[in-house]
């Protein structure tokens, strides 16, 4: 087991830097925070940022409800009702959806600041082909799975009404809630569009420009620069990357998503306008110290830069990556049990940087579900695997107990008082699984029949669902 420390780098940013215009003021860190987390954009660094924000923070993160897996039931458009009754109200909203303002608005406060990232259209196409192989059918039908041979002729393959199709064909302009199918010779709809995304994101990220994003980020959030401190995840091992070499498959690859493209290109320059507005070098001289800073933070948790390794030979198997078919690897981190240089555990938080998402948001889950599983029964007496379980996941209570487990009677004391934290549960607040599915029509209950019953079953029910986050197949049921 990892230990918690509550030690934090001394580096300390200053609150404000003289000749940058946008840097934040003394003011207090905002923290309603709607990100868009769009696909093979580097989405899921971001979002590795912003959970670790909303736990250091104490800020509840809406999470999925379990009927859509660890994602908003997304390709659907996002609800409301997709969202897991204990994260409610939630303040930060950063698992992939399709946008869909409204419901967003219904959720989120108020004063929400919304945020997404894009990737340039041709290194992110790339990333889908080769990631979404096995379950685009547009992908899955062409001969040798050659990119080049869809390019050649993509109508041959795609078929717009088929489910995941969206992975195909203008997927960033999908994933914001657009129609990535809508004719190209329509000139009135993209403007149209755009002029939307801009009323209601504050900030568009961009991958390939990601430290300055996260400054710009800094900014408008008024975190300090130790709270955007990041490893990259979700990385293809250089077995899987492809290489786009040839410019007439480059320009291929813009005109088949030519509504992405435009988007990318119009997002791109008003980025670089907001780098202008903030100071480049402000922008360019907080890029370095978020570097240095990064780099301590790598010392202290591994020794140094980190090595890629392939999921298999991560021993730690919170650290795993999912691996979307056996022909791609997406690789990950290890931590060592004792940081070479200091020879101590690495601290709770390095775990958490290197962590996947799948892997952080089962954790949250986790950590979600232990009230009500003691509030939903009543009168039930705390037993001793909770006790350990709270334990393990719960970095407050490990930093307070030490390192041994307290007598019974301290952990009943705990487990009782936890009842009431960190969202008061009503019994009746959460939906039975098939009165949920029934009203968002995602399909039979199936798999999630028991699952709100006694702490036992919700501990399997719990268990198959974290093994359903390792396939994709069985989130597909969902849409069938
Ligand atoms: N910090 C940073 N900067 C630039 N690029 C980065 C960064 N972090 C992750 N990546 C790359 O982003 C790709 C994964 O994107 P996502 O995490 O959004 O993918 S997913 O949709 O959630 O599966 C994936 O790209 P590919 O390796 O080309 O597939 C990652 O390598």
């Amino acid at each position: 087991l990892l230990i918690h420390q509550s030690t934090h780098l001394n580096w300390s940013p200053k609150p404000s830097s003289p000749g940058c215009p946008t840097a934040p003021s003394p003011r207090p860190k905002h923290t309603s925070v709607a990100f868009l987390k769009t696909h093979k954009t580097a989405g899921t660094t971001v979002q590795n940022i912003l959970f670790r924000f909303a736990e250091q923070h104490d800020v509840t993160v809406a999470l999925p409800h379990h009927a859509c897996d660890h994602q908003f039931c997304y390709p659907r458009n996002f609800s409301a009702r997709f969202v897991h009754p204990h994260t409610l109200p939630p303040r930060i909203i950063a698992s992939h959806l399709r946008f869909q303002r409204q419901e967003l608005r219904r959720l989120m406060p108020n004063d929400t600041l919304y945020v997404t990232i894009l990737r340039e259209p041709v290194a992110m196409f790339e990333s889908l082909f080769t990631y979404y192989n096995q379950y685009c059918s547009a992908f899955k039908r062409v001969p040798n799975g050659s990119m080049e041979a869809f390019l050649a002729n993509p109508l041959a393959f795609y078929r717009p009404q088929e489910k995941f199709s969206m992975y195909a064909h203008n997927t960033l302009l999908y994933d914001l809630g657009g129609d990535n199918d809508h004719s190209p010779a329509d000139p009135a709809y993209l403007p149209g569009f755009i002029r939307q995304v801009e009323e209601v994101f504050s900030l568009v990220m961009i991958a390939e420009y990601f430290d300055e994003s996260l400054v710009l980020l800094r900014h408008l959030l008024s975190w300090d620069l130790e709270d955007m401190l990041y490893v990259k995840l979700n990385m293809r091992g250089p077995r899987s990357k492809g290489n786009v070499s040839s410019e007439v498959l480059a320009a291929r690859i813009r005109t088949w998503n030519g509504l992405d493209a435009q988007l990318y290109d119009h997002f791109n320059a008003t980025f670089w306008r907001k780098v202008a507005q903030a100071g480049r070098e402000c922008v360019a001289a907080e890029v370095r110290a978020l570097r240095r800073a990064c780099d301590q933070l790598l010392r202290r948790c591994f020794g140094g830069r980190p090595q890629l390794r392939p999921a298999t030979q991560i021993k730690n198997k919170e650290l795993r990556p999912w691996q979307p078919s056996s022909k791609v690897d997406i690789v990950g981190y290890d931590l060592p049990p004792a940081v070479p240089g200091s020879g101590a555990p690495p601290e709770e938080r390095c775990l958490k940087l290197a962590m996947p998402e799948v892997d952080y948001d089962a954790f949250l889950q986790r950590l979600l579900l232990h009230p009500r599983m003691e509030a939903g029964s009543p009168g039930r007496v705390p037993q001793h695997q909770d006790w350990v379980s709270a334990w393990i996941l719960d970095p407050a209570l490990r930093s307070r107990s030490g390192r041994h487990l307290p007598d019974p009677p301290q952990w009943m004391d705990h487990l009782q008082y936890r009842t009431s934290w960190p969202h008061p549960v009503s019994p009746t607040q959460s939906p039975e699984p098939a009165a949920f599915l029934a009203s968002t029509g995602a399909g039979g209950a199936g798999p999630l029949e028991g699952f709100w019953g006694d702490s036992e079953e919700l501990g399997a029910g719990l268990e198959t669902s974290l093994r359903k986050d390792r396939s994709l197949d069985d989130q597909d049921d969902f849409y069938d």
